[in-house]
């Protein structure tokens, strides 16, 4: 049995469409015309069955090839879609609870040709990333649910929030995490079905050609149906992503099957993701990086994208040599492109001090050869940036997002990327900075930074009062992020104005400005900045750094502390104003962070103000 054939029961219309298609042998060609009389004649559906149709374009363009790799199995578009076939069956069949409080899309389950659409009914998904996570993903949209990604790394009480908030009605999830989401949906009556095993591709990596042609057809009466059906719509909200919660609660952002699919179009086109390109994808699906900038665009440009669940500094550089094992030579699976956050490029750095001198030029040479390296999420240490420059010869390119419109601001991928900065707003991008009083700051002034974009999210959910402030009278989303300009127009992000913007006698001071300072001293391997209470002067600036290690442990050795207030303060006095100098400091031995690379600010400072 080939390995789309699954119980079709989308609906009988669909059923009969692939019967036929099963047991036509239809040469590829006449599928392709139906597939591009479907384009030709019908308007953009916004939904994201534009990706599919993309992706598809590009299984005509190339040999059929796999699209995901996982644990090294490969995973064509024929397996993605069987395995979302499957899913959309199973949530068909499941009985689940169509929930809409607190969701505009209007209506509730319906039924059209005996088929039953969730209408925006919440399905959790929880599974490491794989191609069985893309399977349910998509498998949730083709059956009109709206997909709730969960971090399998919450503890029980955030799974419990985002789940009884969200109201979950289904949980999708692999086997290994079956256990503990019984435990978790008993408590909030949301039911757990396991997400089937996706069949990887035959070890040859080579379909045949009715394979193939099964596995298309498939995909082209589904996206009739679908867009025929009207059930799904470019405004239906698709994902609920919810935000770190470094400002406050996380709350749920919703995106739009529209919002996603100007993001993936956006990106694609700004970075100049092809088919040619092979992400190496080490980041986690509940947020917008890992999901958008590393699986979503690379999906829709046609990209492959290899899964490693868990980062692994020697498995990375590992995986960067074998794709280029020496000058010159490149494997047929050899990685493209990578993205990170700031801290997995300093842990990379600090793996590759560990080396022997032929292991370190054979790492260099082989990252050297990438396409391009990309990071964000947090402020990149201009330190590290430079570093990684030095051995990789890659300038990374710097960019800024949020959960609430993905990527707005980026460095461009040909042209000058400025350290220190997030680079110019991305294509169909529109950007304005405000001051306190609403009024638009000049050139190089300091204030609010306001988005408005085709991927911005339609609302918070069931949080109308909370979305509706965060909007100006004309559309722009108001970020909570303090940024200026250079003089060449590059975006600089100061920080968060609630967590990174202090205000200490009087002048409103930048963590992200003295932590990229601090950063220089050979003694500081993390720094954190934040405004204390104090009654004097509102605030003080605090640091907390970790040293280190070998300067930790010769400083062990002298009985002495790494780094004191007074080194500190004196080293950064012809590097700092007086005032932006740190008044006390925490030596700690890490900083503790989110799965993103995220220092909690927000409950550091309760913590250190609770102390005596
Ligand atoms: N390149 C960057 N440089 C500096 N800051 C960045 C960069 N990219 C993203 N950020 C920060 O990350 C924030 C967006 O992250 P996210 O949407 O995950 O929110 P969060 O701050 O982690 O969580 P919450 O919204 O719950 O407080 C931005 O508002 C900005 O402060």
């Amino acid at each position: 049995m080939s390995a789309f054939k699954v119980s079709y029961r989308l609906s009988p219309l669909f059923h009969d469409l692939l019967f036929i298609s099963s047991r036509s042998s239809s040469p590829l060609s006449l599928l392709q015309s139906r597939l591009f009389s479907a384009h030709n004649t019908r308007p953009s559906s916004g939904t994201f069955m534009e990706v599919v149709k993309a992706a598809l374009s590009h299984v005509y363009a190339t040999q059929e090839r796999a699209v995901i790799r996982a644990e090294q199995k490969s995973y064509g578009y024929a397996q993605i879609v069987a395995s979302a076939v499957n899913i959309s069956n199973l949530l068909h069949d499941a009985d689940v609870k169509t929930v809409n409080e607190g969701c505009t899309a209007s209506g509730s389950a319906e039924v059209v040709n005996g088929s039953r659409y969730l209408h925006g009914t919440r399905v959790g998904i929880v599974a490491k990333p794989s191609a069985e996570f893309v399977g349910a993903i998509l498998g949730t949209w083709l059956r009109g649910g709206v997909a709730v990604p969960l971090a399998i790394s919450y503890p029980e009480s955030e799974l419990l929030h985002v789940m009884n908030d969200s109201d979950v009605s289904m949980i999708l999830s692999t086997p290994e995490h079956q256990e503990t989401m019984e435990n978790v949906a008993a408590k909030c009556s949301a039911k757990v079905s396991l997400i089937p095993t996706v069949t990887s591709m035959p070890s040859n990596n080579m379909f045949s050609e009715h394979s193939r042609e099964e596995a298309i057809g498939l995909v082209v009466e589904l996206i009739r149906e679908i867009e025929d059906s009207c059930m799904i719509k470019g405004d239906d909200p698709a994902l609920i992503l919810y935000t770190s919660g470094t400002t406050g609660k996380p709350k749920g952002v919703v995106h739009t099957h529209k919002s996603i699919i100007a993001q993936v179009q956006i990106l694609s086109e700004a970075w100049e993701y092809t088919n040619n390109d092979q992400f190496l994808h080490c980041l986690p699906l509940h947020h917008v990086h890992g999901l958008f900038n590393a699986l979503f665009a690379p999906l829709y440009a046609g990209s492959v994208v290899e899964f490693m669940p868990k980062f692994s500094v020697r498995g990375v550089w590992q995986r960067w040599r074998d794709s280029y094992p020496k000058d010159g030579n490149k494997a047929a699976d050899a990685i493209t492109l990578f993205t990170g956050v700031p801290t997995m490029y300093t842990r990379l750095l600090q793996g590759y001090q560990t080396m022997d001198s032929d292991l370190q030029k054979a790492c260099a040479s082989a990252a050297n050869q990438l396409r391009l390296m990309m990071c964000g999420s947090s402020a990149l240490p201009f330190p590290v940036m430079k570093q990684w420059e030095e051995i990789t010869g890659h300038r990374l390119l710097e960019r800024y997002g949020m959960t609430e419109f993905v990527m707005a601001i980026s460095n461009p991928l040909h042209g000058v990327r400025k350290g220190g900065t997030v680079g110019k707003p991305l294509p169909r991008v529109e950007v304005k900075i405000l001051a306190e009083d609403g009024s638009e700051v000049g050139t190089r002034g300091v204030g609010e930074l306001c988005v408005r974009s085709p991927s911005l999210f339609k609302e918070y959910w069931k949080l109308p009062k909370v979305t509706e402030e965060s909007f100006t009278d004309d559309g722009f989303f108001k970020t909570g992020d303090t940024v200026t300009t250079d003089e060449d127009g590059y975006y600089v992000i100061l920080g968060r104005t609630n967590a990174d913007i202090m205000k200490v006698g009087g002048y409103k001071l930048s963590a992200l400005e003295i932590e990229a300072i601090l950063l220089e001293h050979k003694a500081v391997s993390e720094c954190c900045i934040l405004g204390l209470l104090d009654e004097d002067y509102g605030e003080i600036v605090c640091a907390i750094i970790a040293p280190h290690a070998d300067a930790r442990s010769s400083a062990e050795q002298e009985q002495k502390p790494a780094i004191t207030l007074e080194d500190l303060r004196s080293w950064s006095k012809d590097k700092l104003a007086p005032y932006k100098i740190p008044t006390k400091l925490f030596l700690w031995d890490s900083l503790p962070r989110n799965a993103m690379g995220k220092v909690n600010k927000k409950e550091i400072k309760k913590l250190l103000e609770q102390q005596p």
